[in-house]
């Protein structure tokens, strides 16, 4: 086996370069025949695989990513984006501080433990990824599209001067605890408009609307607990906000995984799922920011390989 390796250092708030050392190590110990390449800036782990396979020496046997869900994501999407004959699969070792890709597959969060998963499987393990087409924008999601409430709390918690410091201390989770309050508070419900199996659905109360491919979302919330990433499959939330005290009630719910629960929660499950929320709300795609906009969604699903022995 021969493995290509993508490295994002600054994911983890700088943990991925102390994690690249304890793994290139390991497969020195171990001798794993492996090349290796650093992602420098933002976007750079797409730009990496697309320029890897534009050289026809290119045939790793797997192309593990070393970083956070966002890496993740950008990998996964330049090797879907070039449209390959035969897949090359990939593996993961999270250093993220969200990893909900990790539990969502089944990682170890411990890096050497992560290693061994990919170094002793023995099989392709086939993952859905959900596609999206956003007015003449496409992409992919590994784990989740939302609208609404949770993408503002990332937008508010990127914007924060406190994020580094927190996250630095390892205290991310209390940024997002602190934002999702400030969001609560002060956030407008908006119209979402759901299309599915040719049946139309109107909420004009909407505050969260999420779609997953796997059940968590913001580091280990269970938004879609019954989802699996091995099913061909996606679920939408569309949580509603009527009064303060039942939206409360919605969110603490929604906080302990139990969202479903929630008499003003709608769960929609498709292999293609159609929405439209308007006006402008801010949105995210696997923990980063989308700028605010009215959203034309069509979702579908597609798959994609992964070479790890899940836990
Ligand atoms: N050397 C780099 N410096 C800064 N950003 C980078 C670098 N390399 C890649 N990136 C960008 O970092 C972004 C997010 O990284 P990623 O999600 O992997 O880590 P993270 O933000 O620490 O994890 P989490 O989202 O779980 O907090 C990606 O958009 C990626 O393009």
């Amino acid at each position: 086996m021969h493995y290509e390796i993508i490295i994002n250092p600054a994911s983890g708030s700088g943990k991925g370069t102390q994690v690249w050392k304890i793994i290139q190590q390991a497969l020195h110990d171990q001798h794993v025949s492996f090349s290796d390449h650093i992602s420098h800036s933002a976007g750079q782990p797409r730009q990496i695989v697309l320029q890897l396979l534009q050289s026809p020496a290119f045939h790793p046997d797997c192309i593990i990513v070393i970083g956070g869900d966002g890496t993740l994501h950008e990998v996964i999407s330049g090797l879907m984006q070039a449209k390959q004959n035969v897949p090359i699969p990939v593996a993961y070792i999270p250093v993220g501080t969200g990893n909900d890709f990790a539990r969502g597959y089944g990682i170890s969060t411990n890096p050497t433990q992560a290693l061994q998963q990919i170094l002793n499987n023995h099989q392709i393990h086939t993952i859905n990824i959900g596609k999206f087409k956003n007015n003449d924008e496409r992409g992919i999601f590994i784990n989740n599209f939302g609208i609404g409430f949770d993408a503002a709390i990332v937008h508010q918690t990127n914007a924060s001067k406190m994020k580094r410091f927190l996250n630095h201390h390892h205290l991310g989770s209390l940024s997002y605890i602190s934002k999702a309050i400030g969001v609560l508070i002060h956030q407008p419900s908006f119209n979402v408009q759901v299309t599915v199996d040719s049946h139309q659905y109107h909420f004009p109360n909407g505050f969260l609307v999420v779609s997953s491919n796997h059940p968590y979302i913001g580091g280990g919330i269970q938004v879609a607990p019954d989802q699996k990433i091995n099913q061909t499959e996606l679920e939408l939330v569309v949580l509603e906000k009527h009064d303060p005290l039942s939206l409360l009630g919605a969110i603490i719910l929604f906080a302990i995984g139990k969202v479903a629960h929630s008499r003003f929660a709608h769960i929609f499950r498709g292999t293609t799922i159609k929405y439209q929320v308007s006006p402008a709300q801010h949105g995210q795609i696997d923990g980063e920011e989308l700028s605010p906009q009215c959203f034309n969604l069509q979702l579908s699903c597609s798959s994609y390989p992964f070479w790890e022995e899940p836990l």
